[in-house]
């Protein structure tokens, strides 16, 4: 069985439509699924309604100890919880855990300089975890918030946990956002990503924002040998299985970019 990891973005979680639960049903069937979730969005309400001010550097948010208490409560309780629910909805054997539940992600400072504060990357996934949970049939639903060996917890951007899990599991990621896939200057999807174009793009501008995490994510994956790992919204990957070409898909040889 195909194991693959699918990262829902806070930008599309809570519109996406009851096609794409069932989407994700149909899924289990043929392959093992992983789901990892941001929340980006709903963080920043609550940051909002609590005056608690946070910016972001190359699409990673600051962490002060205080956001991090916000980030926790969203992404582990709120957003959780809400896809878990839904997916069970779907009859989807949803199982809702963060990367701290049964030290499931092991992570460690991202930035030493602390400019990023308690933001993290994945030093270790707990395998055997994840294999216990699918070997019972389990989807996996998952918030990247980590926990260093140390017990300090920290915030993970949630396409970097997916490329984490993906790695260890030798997963297919499939990036779900709010947009078809990777877009040039001129607006256009652009199909294939090599990491020439990658580094190009962002250092032009053309990749911005959230979608510069994404895309170093979906390299680091490509580039430790996980076969496939594309950018799509939920409507591209509901039809995914009947279209030929969809989304962005990075690629570790030149392709053409414009
Ligand atoms: N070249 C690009 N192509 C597509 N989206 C881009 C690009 N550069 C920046 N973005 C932004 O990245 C967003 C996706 O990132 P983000 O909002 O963090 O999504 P998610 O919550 O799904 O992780 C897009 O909606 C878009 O505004
Ligand atoms: C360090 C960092 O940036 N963490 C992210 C975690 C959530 C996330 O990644 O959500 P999206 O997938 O919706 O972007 C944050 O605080 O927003």
């Amino acid at each position: 069985m195909e194991t693959l990891v699918l990262k829902i973005g806070g930008s599309t979680l809570e519109s996406l439509p009851q096609a794409f639960y069932k989407h994700v049903h149909e899924l289990t069937r043929t392959n093992n699924v992983i789901i990892v979730h941001g929340g980006g969005p709903a963080i920043n309400d609550a940051l909002e309604k609590n005056a608690i001010e946070a910016t972001f550097h190359q699409g990673l948010r600051v962490t002060t100890p205080e956001v991090l208490q916000t980030c926790e409560m969203v992404l582990s309780g709120q957003t959780n919880k809400y896809l878990v629910t839904k997916l069970q909805e779907q009859h989807v054997a949803a199982f809702g855990l963060s990367g701290i539940d049964g030290e499931l992600l092991q992570a460690k400072l991202a930035d030493q300089t602390g400019a990023l504060g308690l933001v993290g990357d994945i030093a270790h996934v707990n395998k055997q975890m994840i294999t216990m949970l699918l070997a019972n049939n389990y989807v996996p639903v998952i918030s990247p918030i980590s926990m260093t060996k140390e017990k300090q917890k920290l915030n993970v951007n949630a396409d970097s946990a997916a490329a984490a899990i993906a790695k260890a599991m030798q997963a297919k990621l499939v990036f779900v956002t709010n947009i078809k896939g990777v877009m040039s200057k001129q607006k256009e999807i652009i199909p294939f990503l090599s990491k020439k174009a990658i580094e190009v793009a962002i250092t032009d501008g053309t990749i911005s924002g959230g979608m510069i995490p994404k895309v170093k994510a979906a390299l680091s994956c490509i580039e430790s040998g996980v076969q496939e790992s594309i950018i799509l919204d939920s409507e591209s990957l509901i039809g995914l299985a009947t279209h030929t070409a969809c989304g962005t898909s990075i690629r570790l040889e030149e392709a053409s970019y414009v």
